[in-house]
């Protein structure tokens, strides 16, 4: 069988936040899940990068929307990697294999007579990119930009979405697995009670040129959205690889967040009735991580950046924690006390401990192999019983995308095997050579247990699964299958184990290194001197804008960053070592102005760039909202 997934292609007018990170990382999981199954899987995620926000964006960044699309689509890509995500496809909605395919969609439902020409007043918010219904307002504004749209008048294309209103509500009738979970399905069919509008499809050129031509009408450009859901196609190769769409598309399986349920649940599927394409499989719909209750959005200035907590949790104990905590389907808040708690109690704590003490206790009493199973007894048979069983509730649960419930079944098996250690008490059978076809039973067993874990766990936490089935003396191609997982006792007795570095070091709780660092910083109050407010009014503090980072040839701590602030300078930066050029360029960030200049390696550095030091090294400090020039005070 085959298998795709998907991830929503992600707007590029900002970086990516943990929001994205989780769609993508649930995606992964998702598909890694599959293999481990058995089934071909296509992964596919991408960017979006169509639109009037892209153009304002690059606007403000000062360079054109390719340049900036280039450069917004790349920090996307340079981020899955660190997550340990592996699509097989990313797509772009400004390549041309994907243009190719709007172009022919669009003349498919032109042909079908499902596109008209007309005029249209109404209330347009720039921000949605779309025209909005008086029903949607929430005080005279838009309930998402929180503006007041604007009227527009405007002659444009719409696509007769209402012809398949009828079709659509006997589709997700018909089909229960369509969109889930239920709630997000109910909320479709509500939609659907009143009468459909039609889609405006296109913009006119006079507005906005950055699009994706008509192929009827060189006046226009597609509307972002009808341009964007086509990539779940687009990628697959439609309209030339029929092969490859053939096999993949009956079985796509979309996943999104609640934000964008209206263009997935209503336009996609009409949009593909009218092309004479087949709907997707199965539309998978996640909450919102929030903030302190707030959702997490670049709109509200309060994301959370992964790159640091990979930093310094790792990338498979974040998969671990943003599984684990949100029920998918429903809000989560994130906090860094919930990662850390999560950390030391399920990774550390319990599954660290299992596989600790079992590789140990192999290592001590039976030289490091795995050991000779005799007659089994019954606590081992309950052992056996709960890892089948844990089995198959995990497969259940994964398949439904219930994810924190799989990894619940999996930490519950952890625990009673952590249980049956202190019961069965190996050191104990150690001590008597009597026991000694006892004590090799029950090490065997755990092991069995520790090899089955690791196998349901891979989907999740991959390269923390490779390490614990090195241990266990086995490579992940012939460990990782769930089949094998189906079956106790495949362990080889004789063949050596190791017991590596702990996978999960235990991590310093928060609340404790805030209460030490508050401490820290009383202490170090009495020791810096006291300035007055003149003092401070000495130093020009400003927020500038890098526009530009190369490297000093010969100086590899330093860079060369071009800053605005407002008037171009040149400030040389000892972070060469922490950030690549690329990641700096767009940022705003605060320097000391009047700093004496100075010339380093040749460069003459016109002022400082201002960073905060931690335990986890230098970090920016970033002014995003201010003017380059702006003045701190
Ligand atoms: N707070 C969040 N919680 C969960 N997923 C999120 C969150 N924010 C964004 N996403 C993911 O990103 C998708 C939207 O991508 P898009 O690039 O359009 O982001 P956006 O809505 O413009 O971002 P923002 O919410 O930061 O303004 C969502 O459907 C979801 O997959
Ligand atoms: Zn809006």
């Amino acid at each position: 069988m085959s298998y795709y997934v998907t991830t929503p292609i992600y707007y590029v007018n900002a970086e990516p936040h943990l929001g994205h990170a989780y769609t993508t990382v649930v995606a992964d999981v998702v598909a890694r899940f599959f293999r481990l199954a058995g089934e071909e899987v296509f992964f596919q995620t991408g960017t979006d990068e169509h639109g009037d926000k892209i153009v304002q964006a690059a606007k403000e960044a000062g360079v054109s929307p390719q340049e900036y699309v280039d450069r917004m689509s790349q920090a996307f890509r340079d981020l899955w990697p660190k997550l340990f995500i592996e699509y097989d496809n990313f797509i772009r909605t400004t390549e041309e294999r994907h243009k190719v395919a709007v172009k022919r969609f669009l003349e498919k439902v032109y042909e079908a007579g499902d596109i008209y020409f007309g005029e249209y007043a109404g209330l347009y918010c720039f921000g949605c990119e779309r025209f909005l219904t008086e029903k949607e307002l929430v005080d005279g504004r838009c309930p998402d930009h929180k503006v007041e749209p604007v009227h527009l008048k405007e002659a444009n294309y719409f696509f007769r979405m209402g012809r398949y209103q009828e079709w659509l509500i006997d589709h997700i009738k018909n089909n229960p697995e369509f969109i889930t979970p239920e709630r997000y399905r109910n909320e479709v069919l509500a939609f659907l009670k009143d009468p459909l509008e039609d889609l405006c499809i296109s913009r006119p050129k006079s507005r906005l040129t950055w699009g994706i031509e008509l192929p009827f009408d060189d006046g226009f450009v597609t509307y972002v959205w009808f341009d964007a859901l086509i990539n779940y196609i687009s990628g697959l190769g439609w309209p030339e690889d029929q092969d490859r769409f053939e096999r993949f598309w009956p079985q796509a399986h979309h996943l999104i967040a609640k934000d964008i349920l209206k263009p997935h649940g209503i336009y996609w599927p009409t949009m593909l009735r009218a092309a004479g394409l087949p709907p997707y499989k199965g539309l998978h719909v996640h909450g919102y991580w929030n903030v302190q209750d707030a959702k997490m959005s670049k709109s509200l200035g309060n994301v959370v950046r992964p790159e640091g907590l990979i930093r310094r949790f790792g990338a498979d104990a974040l998969r671990y924690f943003l599984l684990r905590e949100m029920a998918f389907g429903l809000d989560a808040n994130f906090s860094e006390e919930a990662l850390v708690r999560r950390f030391n109690s399920d990774l550390a704590n319990d599954f660290g401990n299992l596989v600790q003490r079992s590789l140990t206790m192999v290592n001590k009493y039976n030289q490091g192999l795995i050991p000779e199973p005799a007659v089994a007894e019954a606590p081992d048979l309950a052992l056996r019983e709960a890892a089948l069983s844990t089995v198959s509730r995990y497969e259940e649960e994964m398949v439904a995308y219930r994810f924190h419930r799989a990894l619940t079944a999996v930490f519950e098996l952890i625990g009673q095997a952590n249980k049956y250690i202190d019961q069965q008490a190996p050191w104990v059978l150690a001590k008597d050579a009597k026991q000694r076809e006892r004590l090799q039973t029950v090490l065997y067993h755990l092991l069995e247990t520790l090899r089955i874990v690791a196998i349901l766990l891979s989907p999740v936490m991959p390269v923390a699964a490779g390490r614990l089935l090195s241990y266990l003396g086995l490579t992940t191609e012939e460990a990782l299958s769930l089949d094998k997982a189906r079956v106790f006792g495949l362990l080889k007795p004789q063949r050596k184990t190791s017991c590596g570095p702990p996978l999960f070091p235990r991590r310093e709780d928060k609340s404790a290194a805030e209460v030490s660092t508050t401490e820290e910083v009383k202490k170090t109050e009495k020791k810096t001197e006291t300035i007055k407010i003149e003092d401070l009014a000495r130093i020009d503090l400003r927020v500038a804008e890098i526009v530009a980072a190369e490297p000093i040839p010969g100086a590899d701590r330093l860079l060369k960053l071009t800053v605005k602030a407002p008037e171009e300078r040149t400030i040389v930066a000892g972070v060469a070592k922490v950030f690549r050029p690329e990641e700096l360029v767009g940022k705003r960030v605060v320097i000391v102005a009047n700093l004496k200049p100075v010339k380093l390696r040749g460069v003459l550095s016109q002022g400082m760039m201002l960073m905060a030091e931690d335990e986890d090294g230098l970090h920016l400090v970033e002014a995003p909202q201010a003017r380059p020039g702006a003045r701190l005070k």
